[in-house]
């Protein structure tokens, strides 16, 4: 092989139109990013001339006679400039000697104007150098299929002007009101006074350097609801400025939020993601960032150390208000939950911060009734549950009356949250409830028993009629507790059938007949219910077996209904009476 350099050394050509159709199928999602890419170009310019511009309107956009001129009092260009930035693809004034992209300027790629191709076959430019004293003006015209002109041109003052002709069939890209639309739409937040067909179209107080209420109002816009807060933003480092407004309706989690984005100004997107963290369903954000990057199509950010830097301190910005709103003011917290409830459990799973949240304000259905888990434990050093709901109905009561804390598993996110408890509490013991833990086997009474106790039966059953349970009477531990109020088995009645989890295991221990409808059962372990079966007082009976129904419906934290508030005053009244009477 020769070590020889090639002779035959030649340049790439460049298809114009296969990059432009590249552009158009592939990068920009739609013609109107044209607007953008000369906006930009204006404001750019705008940018590299500085203070020297005293141009009232530096930018103006004119529309008629299916054309559109783009004015800008910027930089200009020369002609030898003209060659080479215009009529190169892929260079840019706005790189340094680096490659990097100069600071203070939106476009770095070099590729921008090309976008003008998606709309017209010729991109007439008419400039003048600032930064040349006396350099003459210059007329170049590019063609989409890959030629351009450069002329002498005529321009009075420095600065340059973007003349477009629609193409056939898209000539509605280029009318004024699409124009006045994505002007506006792209440009609204620019620091400069833009202006369509002479009207302004840019407001340059962005809406988080407004009083709350134009904030609120902004907000509002945006949400189409008045937000629940507005969060002011700022990450340093990023150049970020915005405010986060919390949504006042729920929104589903598993969907990203997107949020409106700027950069120096300019929209990047309404829906940009990857800006906050996953987790930030609740909120819709407003942001400018001067340090952040876009990608080559300027619809998302380019994704480095930079943004994952400024999502966390996002994060963090959303997380210290939720924080802060839990210790300050606990009925806008409320208020808060009520709305995202589903949301934040689901970040609890993920996120101390919002399980520390979740430990401290929202209540769980627990044996003890409804309870924060932080009431909880600080009542128990061991928590039980039980991952469905019906099983905890079943069960609840006779934890309940055993001590043991038991909590309804059965919704979403609980049984995650109960086991992630150890993160706040590493000594806290958190199980799935077992059968044997109950310690209550329901034991029989023997014929003897039973067979004096028929008479105290009879009483009970008519006395429970109107309350829908049957009277049982079974000897269990622990002897100190009277009465027991089971529900019927889950899945329906009948032996067998669909009954698993503890309370199959539980009902095992006990009678076929248990997984019928729901029993008062009455424990003869206890001395008191002991007596009271052989108690030939008819009166007696009933008052006692209201009372006991009564008091298991309380140690079962079951809602007592208007009629058993009434049957508990009538029974406490007449055992009182009774009492009197006998003593
Ligand atoms: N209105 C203008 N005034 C002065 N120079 C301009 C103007 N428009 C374009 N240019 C010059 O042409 C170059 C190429 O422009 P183009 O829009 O293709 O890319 P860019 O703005 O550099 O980058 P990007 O592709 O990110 O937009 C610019 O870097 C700039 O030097």
């Amino acid at each position: 092989m020769s070590s020889q350099e090639p002779t035959n050394t030649r340049n790439f050509n460049v298809d114009l139109r296969g990059i432009v159709d590249l552009l158009s199928r592939h990068l920009y999602s739609s013609p109107r990013v044209y607007v953008r890419e000369l906006l930009q170009n204006a404001v750019d310019a705008l940018t590299a001339r500085g203070a020297g511009t005293s141009a009232s309107a530096p930018v103006r956009f004119e529309t008629g006679g299916g054309e559109l001129r783009v004015h800008d009092a910027g930089i200009g260009l020369t002609e030898p400039q003209v060659h080479e930035l215009l009529a190169t693809i892929g260079n840019s004034s706005k790189r340094d000697e680096l490659g990097l992209a100069r600071h203070d300027f939106l476009g770095q790629f070099g590729i921008g104007l090309l976008s003008c191709f998606l709309v017209a076959d010729e991109i007439e430019v008419v400039t003048r150098s600032a930064a040349e004293a006396g350099a003459p003006a210059v007329v170049w015209r590019g063609h989409a299929d890959g030629h351009y002109t450069v002329e002498p041109g005529e321009r009075d003052e420095p600065g340059t002007t973007v003349v477009l002709r629609a193409r056939r069939d898209f000539e509605h890209w280029l009318e004024a009101s699409t124009v006045r639309e994505l002007v506006r739409h792209y440009g609204a937040m620019l620091p400069h006074d833009v202006r369509v067909d002479g009207e302004r179209v840019t407001d340059a107080t962005p809406p988080w350097e407004r009083g709350r209420e134009e904030l609120l109002g902004y907000g509002t816009r945006l949400l189409g609801a008045v937000p629940f807060d507005a969060i002011e933003l700022s990450v340093p480092e990023a150049g970020l400025r915005g405010t986060a407004f919390v949504l006042p309706f729920e929104s589903n989690p598993s969907e990203r939020a997107a949020h409106r984005v700027y950069l120096k100004r300019m929209l990047l997107g309404d829906r940009v993601e990857s800006v906050l963290p996953e987790w930030a369903f609740f909120v819709r954000c407003v942001l400018d960032a001067g340090e952040l990057r876009p990608t080559a199509s300027r619809e998302q950010l380019y994704d480095d150390e930079l943004l994952a830097v400024t999502r966390e301190r996002l994060g963090d910005a959303l997380r210290a208000w939720l924080v802060g709103l839990a210790a300050t003011d606990p009925e806008r917290m409320r208020e808060f939950l009520a709305v995202h409830y589903r949301g934040v459990m689901a970040l609890a799973v993920h996120d101390v911060e919002m399980l520390r949240i979740v430990d401290d304000q929202v209540p769980f259905e627990t044996s003890e009734g409804r309870l924060t888990l932080g009431e909880l434990r600080a009542r128990h050093r061991a928590i039980r549950y039980t991952p469905r709901v019906e099983e905890f109905r079943q069960l609840s009561g006779i934890a309940a009356a055993q001590g043991i804390a038991l909590v309804n598993g059965g919704y979403t996110y609980h049984i995650e949250i109960l086991h992630r408890l150890r993160r706040l509490d590493p000594g806290l013991d958190v199980r799935r409830l077992e059968a044997s833990e109950l310690a209550t086997r329901l034991d029989p009474v023997g014929p003897g028993v039973e067979f004096a106790a028929r008479d105290f039966l009879d009483t009970a059953r008519r006395t429970l009629a109107g309350r829908g349970c049957e009277p049982l009477l079974r000897s269990f531990s622990p002897a100190a507790l009277p009465v027991l109020y089971l529900e019927g088995a889950p899945g329906g009645h009948g032996a067998g059938e669909d009954v698993d989890g503890v309370w199959a295991e539980f009902i095992e221990t006990g009678e076929k007949a248990e997984r019928d409808g729901p029993r008062l059962v009455f424990n003869h372990r206890n001395p008191i219910v002991a007596r009271l079966t052989s108690t030939a007082n008819d009166r007696v009976v009933e008052l006692s077996v209201e009372a006991m129904y009564g008091y298991a419906m309380l140690t079962g934290n079951r809602p007592l209904r208007p009629d058993d508030v009434a049957g508990v005053n009538r029974a406490f009244l007449g055992l009182v009476e009774h009492a009197v009477r006998e003593g």
